[in-house]
Formats: structure tokens, C-alpha cells, sequence
């Protein structure tokens, strides 16, 4: 029997696929971006079959570079960008629309409407959610209200939903298996987070009918096989992301929390067996179904975190590579007074404003480019911040540190500016790769690899730890600058 554990992370701007040993060594990884649709304002889509071969791509890329043969491999754990909705035609493996992603805005009407005919309490109470055009639910819709002939097909079971897991566990298994697991569904907006089955009264609210949807599992089990070169290979792990990434820092036991910097950020916190409501736009979600159980997680999701990077990179070309934002950051002593709030897609936690844009502010004839530099590189932290007092003031426990990771945590900028703005210690792991570990955790536990938690547990390793130096008194100037500077966006897009 093989020992290595094939990752797969699918994420909003890269498929990466990473193979681990038993003890956690990276033997390989392999990433390939790929293209983001921006089809009109506040609109995102990715190609379905773009988003499967780069993942197919780097799977095989990495077990080449790693020199390993499939038979070495134990199994395959996948996690995914979640919310992100994918609709295709069972008979021929066709999508019919492209992949709606988890940022787009475009069913903020539709959103609207359900708030309209009162939905939003029982949206709340039973799916953990706050309504927003983030989850699966409204853009499935949307793609069935347009596609002709789309919403008969479903309801004949022709036409199948998926989120990314859904359709990537479909494809690996050549089209036998349509199942998701916990924490995937627990992201629709469609699922009873309490009684684990999808909502009826939902399902009718949007018409979307129940036979196109996926069988829910749990996060650990083999939900089918895979072949590579005629070994046939379990996927035995899956989670979304966020999820996976909490997973992976051994936040198995409630109170345990982290936050992933990735295109956006998201805070999640481990609340065992029983889901905790937020009073503070904080959303109750799925942490992991593991041994017949399930344990809750309360989530602060940021909608643009390292993608604020990426858009004065891409957009705004102030710089040629991501890395590059920490250099031009520390060229200036503060931010000069300038804040930048990157409601590029509207709002998230805590605010839920689908209607907000971004904004930036404090601009003099002094402002310099490193300045608008630096008030971007302090977006993310202030975000986090806001995700942070919020969880703390629901669940009345401070956080006595932050446990970071995602592809923006290499910033040591940013890592630092994080904690002087939190006061608080900001602890990086030795593996940052932990939305991939995650994954890994939850297909090795189901194969035997790992016996327990406990096992892995006793495994994370801290790299870096942050600590803050800032006054209390610049920290509460910031901090109420940044909520002034929020209050600028709200709302901008509704007209
Ligand atoms: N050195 C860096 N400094 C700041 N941001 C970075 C750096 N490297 C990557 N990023 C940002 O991190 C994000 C990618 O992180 P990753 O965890 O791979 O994201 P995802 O899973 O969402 O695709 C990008 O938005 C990018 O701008
Ligand atoms: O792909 P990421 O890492 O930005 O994560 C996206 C989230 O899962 C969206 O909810």
C-alpha cells in the first residue's frame, strides 16, 4: 500500500496540486493559474473545463516531479474555492454556463427578493448564512432561469449542480460519483446545517430542484476511485478550503482558530458539536464532518484580501510580483493618511454590503505611490481585525493569538502590521501549506495513514511568530480612521 497523500487545492486564481509524506515533508508541488473572467462590473466567472484541466495538469505534474509511481500514492484529498457554482449536463460532461464564482454580484437582486418575501430569519436559523450573492444558492438560479430548457433537465436529474469539489470528483471519477461533502454544502445556502439534509423551503423559494443536487457526505471517507495509469487510487478527503486550512493548522477542538490570507481572508473558529450564532455578522458553518460526527465553525469571510495585491499588480501596475508590495510598503513611515477599503465586490463580514464599493481616501498633493501601497497592505489587516473583534464579542473569548497561513501570509509586512493592529501574537506554522495539509489530514485519516487527530495534532510547528509593538493610541487612531473610511463605500452601488 502506498504512503504519500495526493492534495488537491483548487483555489480562486490557481490549481495546486502538493504531495506529502507521512511525516508532513512536501515531496512536490505544482501550480498553474488560470484565467478570470470578469464578463461586466462585479461579475466573476472561471471556465469549468479550465478549472479541471489545470487541476488534471499539476495532479500529474507533481507525481512526474516527485518521481513517486502511483501505487506509492495512499490517497487523494481535495479541497476547494467554495460557493463557487458549476452546473453541467450528465450525459455528455458538458457545463452549460461557465462557473459562477463565490465573488460575483450578480444575484444581489435575487438576493434582494428573498429578503423581500421574508426569508431571511429562516435563512439564518437554518443554514447558518447571512443572505448574499456569495453563495451557491442564487446563482444557481440564475443559471437555470437562463439557460433554456436547463430547470426541466434538473428536475429530471439530467442537469447536475456541483461546487468545485462536486464537479473535480466527477471528473476523477470518469462521471460515477455526484456527492460533496459538509462543508461544501454548508456554503450553498441551501443546506440544514442542524438536521444535515437540504432545505426544502429553500429548494422551492429558488426553484432548484432537489435531483440535481449532490449527495452529501462526510469530510473523511473514500468517496470513489481515481485512475492513474491503471492504479485505481481512493479520494478519501474533502473539504472547502477555508475548512481544510483549519483543519490543517490543528484546529480540531473548539476555541482553536485561524485565519487564511489567501484573495480573500477568512477567520474561522472551531465551536465543537454545537453551532454558535453570531450576533456580529459572523456566519455559523460546517467545520468538518469527521467519525459520524459533525463540529460547527463560526466564520468571518473578507471578500478581497490578497487580491488587493493582485489589483495593484495587474490593474493599477505599481509593481511587477506580489512580493514586491512588502519592499514598497516599508518605504514610507506610515500611510500618510490615506485608507483604501477594497469593496472591489461588495462587503463581506462584518458589514454584508453587496451594494459597496471600493474606495480610497485621505489623498493630498504628498500622496506618493508607496502610500496607496501601504494603505492597501493595511486593508487586509484592518479587515481581519474587524472579523476578529466581532468573533471575540460572539463568543466573549479573546483570541490570545492568530494562527495565519495563505499565500499572502508571506508577507512580512503585512504579518507584523496584523499583530501591532491586534495587539496580539500572530503565529506562523512551519508548514504554510495548510489548506493542502488539511486535505491530506482528512483523505489520510480515512486510509489509515493517520490513526487520529491526536496523532496530528502533536505535529504543527509554529515558524514565526509576530509580536506587537504598536501604541495603543496610533492602533485606536488607525482603526478609527479605517471605520471612517469604510463608512465612505457603503451602499455605493445601489442606484
Ligand atoms: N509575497 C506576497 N505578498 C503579498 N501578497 C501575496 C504574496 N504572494 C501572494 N500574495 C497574494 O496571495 C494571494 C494568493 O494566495 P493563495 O493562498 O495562493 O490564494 P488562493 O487560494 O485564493 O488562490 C494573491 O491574491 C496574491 O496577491
Ligand atoms: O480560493 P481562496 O483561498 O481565495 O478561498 C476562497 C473561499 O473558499 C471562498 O469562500
Amino acid at each position: 500500500m502506498g504512503t504519500y497523500i495526493l492534495a488537491l487545492d483548487q483555489g480562486t486564481t490557481s490549481s495546486r496540486a502538493i504531495l506529502f509524506d507521512r511525516e508532513q515533508n512536501i515531496l512536490g508541488v505544482a501550480q498553474k493559474e488560470f484565467t478570470q473572467f470578469y464578463p461586466k462590473e462585479g461579475w466573476v466567472e472561471h471556465d469549468p473545463i479550465e478549472i479541471w484541466s489545470s487541476q488534471y495538469g499539476v495532479m500529474m505534474e507533481v507525481i512526474a516531479q516527485a518521481g513517486v509511481t502511483p501505487a506509492e500514492i495512499a490517497a487523494i484529498g481535495i479541497t476547494n474555492q467554495r460557493e463557487t457554482t458549476i452546473l453541467w449536463d450528465k450525459e455528455t460532461g458538458r457545463p452549460i454556463h461557465n462557473a459562477i464564482v463565490w465573488q460575483c454580484r450578480r444575484t444581489a437582486d435575487i438576493v434582494d427578493k428573498l429578503r423581500a418575501d421574508g426569508l431571511e430569519d429562516h435563512i439564518r436559523r437554518t443554514t447558518g448564512l447571512v443572505p448574499d450573492a456569495y453563495f451557491s444558492a442564487t446563482k444557481i438560479k440564475w443559471i437555470l432561469d437562463r439557460v433554456e430548457g436547463a430547470r426541466e433537465k434538473a428536475r429530471r436529474g439530467e442537469i447536475l449542480f456541483g461546487t468545485v469539489d462536486t464537479w473535480l470528483l466527477w471528473k476523477l471519477t470518469n462521471g460515477a460519483v455526484h456527492a460533496t461533502d459538509v462543508t461544501n454544502a454548508s456554503r450553498t445556502m441551501l443546506y440544514d446545517i442542524r438536521k444535515l439534509d437540504w432545505d426544502d423551503t429553500l429548494l422551492q423559494a429558488l426553484d432548484i430542484p432537489r435531483a440535481m443536487l449532490p449527495q452529501v457526505r462526510s469530510s473523511s471517507e473514500i468517496y470513489g476511485y481515481t485512475d492513474i495509469q491503471g492504479v485505481q487510487i481512493p479520494i478519501s478527503g474533502i473539504a472547502g478550503d477555508q475548512q481544510a486550512a483549519l483543519f490543517g493548522q490543528g484546529c480540531f477542538s473548539s476555541g482553536d482558530a485561524k485565519n487564511t490570507y489567501g484573495t480573500g481572508c477568512f477567520l474561522l473558529m472551531n465551536t465543537g458539536e454545537t453551532p454558535c450564532e453570531s450576533r456580529n455578522g459572523l456566519l455559523t458553518t460546517i467545520a468538518v464532518g469527521l467519525n459520524g460526527k459533525v463540529q460547527y465553525a463560526l466564520e468571518g469571510s473578507v471578500f478581497v484580501g490578497g487580491a488587493v495585491i493582485q489589483w495593484l499588480r495587474d490593474e493599477m501596475r505599481f509593481f511587477a510580483e506580489s512580493r514586491d508590495a512588502e519592499y514598497y510598503a516599508q518605504k514610507v513611515s506610515d500611510n500618510g493618511g490615506v485608507y483604501l477599503v477594497p469593496a472591489f465586490t461588495g462587503l463581506g463580514a462584518p458589514y454584508w454590503d453587496m451594494y459597496a464599493r471600493g474606495v480610497l481616501v485621505g489623498i493630498t498633493r504628498g500622496t506618493q505611490r508607496e502610500h496607496i501601497i501601504r494603505a492597501a497592505q493595511e486593508s487586509i489587516a484592518y479587515q481581519v481585525a474587524d472579523l476578529v473583534h466581532a468573533m471575540e464579542s460572539d463568543t466573549g473569548v479573546p483570541l490570545t493569538n492568530l494562527k495565519a497561513d495563505g499565500g499572502a501570509s508571506r508577507d512580512m509586512f503585512l504579518m507584523q502590521f496584523q499583530a501591532d493592529i491586534l495587539d496580539r501574537q500572530v503565529l506562523r506554522p512551519a508548514i504554510r501549506e495548510t489548506t493542502a495539509l488539511g486535505a491530506a489530514y482528512l483523505a489520510g485519516l480515512a486510509t489509515n495513514v493517520w490513526s487520529s487527530t491526536e496523532e496530528l495534532g502533536r505535529l504543527w510547528r509554529c515558524d514565526t511568530a509576530f509580536t506587537p509593538a504598536m501604541e495603543a493610541a496610533n492602533r485606536e487612531k488607525l482603526m478609527g480612521d479605517w471605520h471612517r473610511a469604510v463608512e465612505r463605500c457603503r451602499g455605493w452601488a445601489d442606484r
